[in-house]
Parts: structure tokens; C-alpha cells; sequence
């Protein structure tokens, strides 16, 4: 193993998980920094739940490994996880039970002692309603329970498998909120979604999977070509800036889209771009960095419709 791989959070090196014929995880190498907050994107049967199970010592890969702060999940099931939260499914908790007395319930069977609870109910939000009964919790606050709970034995990598399912906009903006302190308190976040948008605002870097395979990973920056896209609209017929800027060495495409242009070029081009057309008597409306979509990025890179 590399020391890259064993300082990472999260090294998988050619993880493979077959079922029958099916590949349900195809040779996925992958290296999670610590301190990230990690995006996993991929359509539905993408690989993602499968790849999380192998991470959590759930299921075990055909080939290839996973190591999980620094240690081989395989080979040392209780080691690597020891540091290791993860929020899978919807979770469970008793109705009738407050909120605290479920944290306390799940404080005792995990050995952990019982002021911790106070602490992470502050780090969700919790505090002041944490003595009702989970019975009358909206959606939103079962969620922040749950990453309360996932908190508790303090991980130092969180795994979150759609954190957001189910919730609404308030609620959805509560969560990526917390995924950011945690990242600040220098937690590393493992974020499966389908959120593209939510993962946008949240990750630093992501990889995007479809049938098993890694299809793309980098910064989202990156990814996007943030810093290579300007979006240029001409009042009127277009046709003539489209054929003087295709003409420009430095302008290495020229796309139409809807009321403007997408001119692939660095966008610190932007003021020569701007003064070369004007001075070909073709005035410029509007001129900015294009804000490519992870959505548009994703559906382009896995081929959905
Ligand atoms: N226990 C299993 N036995 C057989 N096939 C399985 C099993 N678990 C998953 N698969 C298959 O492996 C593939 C990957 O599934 P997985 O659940 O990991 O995808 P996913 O990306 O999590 O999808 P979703 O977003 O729908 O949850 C799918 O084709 C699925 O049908």
C-alpha cells in the first residue's frame, strides 16, 4: 500500500463486487482525502449502496480492497470501523421514547459515556426539543436525530447515504449546513446522493459512477470547466460573432445555446474577447464565466436521457 493510500480516509485499490454475472462493482479505485467532504454520484444500480457495504465490512468484495483510515476492512473489520459512522437507511428509533432517551438507549448498548449526548444534540440543533417524544418530530428532525446518533461515538469518517431523502427544501438546507461544520470540525464526509445540486454546494470533490464503473472523478471545479466557459449573448443574428470568434487560436469552441453563446476559451480571456468583437462592430450584451450544472456534467457523463 502506498502512503498515500494509508494516510487517505477512504483507498479502494481495483474493489470489485460481482453477484452471478452481474458486476455490481467494477475494479473502483478510489482515494478520499482526509478532511473532504466526498460526493459518490450514479444513477440508480450504479454500484454506490454496494461499494458503502464493502467500505462498512458488510459485504465482501470478489476482488481488489478497501482500506478505511489506514486500515484494511477485510482483514480488520473492528479496527478500521472503530472511527467510522455511517447513515444508511431511514433510521429507526423508538416513538415513544424522547429524542435524548433514544440517544441514551443506543449511548448504552455502544459503551459510550452518557454527556456525549448533550454534545452532539448541540452539533445537530437539537437541544430544545430533544426532551419530546420522536413521535411528533417532523422528517427533518428525525434526520438530524439520526446524524446525532451517527455522531455520538465521535467518527472521524462519516458515511451518509442520502441524507436528504424525504426532506424538504428547509430541511434539506438544515443537513447540508451540518455536513458543512462537521467538515469544519475536520471530519471527512462520505456523501452518496442523487441530490446533484445539494452535492454541488457541499463537495469538494466527487466521483461519478454507473454500472460499476468510475466514470469521472476530480474537483467539481474542475470537472466543470468553471474556468473555461464564458457565456456571451449578441443582441440579434449571432452568426458573425460565432465565425470571428471560431477564428481566435485561443478559443477552442464555440456553442449555441438557447439566447447565447458558450465560447470554450480561459475565461481571464474575457476582455480581449469582449474588445476584439466590439472592434469588429459586433457588441457584446452580456459577457460571463459560464456556471456549468454538476446535473448537466452528470447526465452528459453517464448518458441518461
Ligand atoms: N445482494 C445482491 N444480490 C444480487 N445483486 C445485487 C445485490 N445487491 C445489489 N445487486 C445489484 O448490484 C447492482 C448495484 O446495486 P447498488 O444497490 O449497489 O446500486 P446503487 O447505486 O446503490 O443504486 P440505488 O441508487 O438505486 O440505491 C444492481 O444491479 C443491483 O441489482
Amino acid at each position: 500500500m502506498s502512503t498515500q493510500a494509508s494516510d487517505a480516509a477512504i483507498a479502494t485499490e481495483h474493489l470489485t463486487k460481482r453477484y452471478g454475472e452481474r458486476l455490481a462493482v467494477d475494479a473502483l479505485t478510489l482515494t478520499v482525502q482526509r478532511g473532504e467532504v466526498f460526493g459518490f454520484l450514479g444513477p440508480n444500480g450504479a454500484g454506490k449502496t454496494t461499494t458503502l457495504a464493502m467500505l462498512l465490512g458488510l459485504v465482501r468484495p470478489s476482488a481488489g480492497r478497501a482500506v478505511v483510515l489506514g486500515v484494511d476492512v477485510a482483514a480488520n473489520p473492528v479496527t478500521a470501523l472503530a472511527r467510522v459512522g455511517a447513515m444508511i437507511e431511514a433510521p429507526a428509533f423508538y416513538p415513544y421514547l424522547s429524542g435524548y432517551d433514544n440517544l441514551r438507549v443506543l449511548c448504552r448498548a455502544g459503551g459510550i459515556a452518557e454527556p456525549r449526548i448533550a454534545e452532539v444534540l448541540e452539533v445537530v440543533e437539537m437541544t430544545s426539543r430533544a426532551r419530546e417524544r420522536v413521535r411528533v418530530y417532523s422528517q427533518g428532525m428525525k434526520q438530524r436525530l439520526a446524524l446525532a446518533a451517527t455522531l455520538l461515538p465521535d467518527p472521524e469518517l462519516i458515511l451518509l447515504d442520502e441524507p436528504t431523502n424525504g426532506l424538504d427544501p428547509a430541511g434539506t438546507a438544515e443537513i447540508r449546513q451540518l455536513i458543512r461544520s462537521l467538515a469544519a470540525r475536520g471530519r471527512t464526509i462520505f456523501l452518496c446522493s442523487h441530490q446533484l445540486h445539494e452535492v454541488e454546494q457541499v463537495c469538494e470533490r466527487v466521483a461519478i459512477l454507473k454500472a460499476g464503473r468510475l466514470l469521472a472523478e476530480g474537483q467539481v471545479a474542475a470537472l466543470l470547466q468553471r474556468d473555461q466557459r464564458l457565456r456571451v449573448r449578441i443582441e440579434g443574428d449571432a452568426s458573425e460573432a460565432i465565425a470571428l470568434l471560431k477564428a481566435l487560436p485561443w478559443v477552442t469552441g464555440v456553442e449555441t445555446a438557447a439566447d447565447h453563446l458558450i465560447v470554450v476559451t480561459p475565461t481571464s480571456r474575457a476582455a480581449e474577447l469582449n474588445a476584439y468583437l466590439a472592434a469588429s462592430g459586433v457588441p457584446v450584451a452580456e459577457l460571463a464565466p459560464d456556471a456549468g450544472s454538476l446535473e448537466d456534467f452528470f447526465l452528459e457523463v453517464t448518458g441518461a436521457p
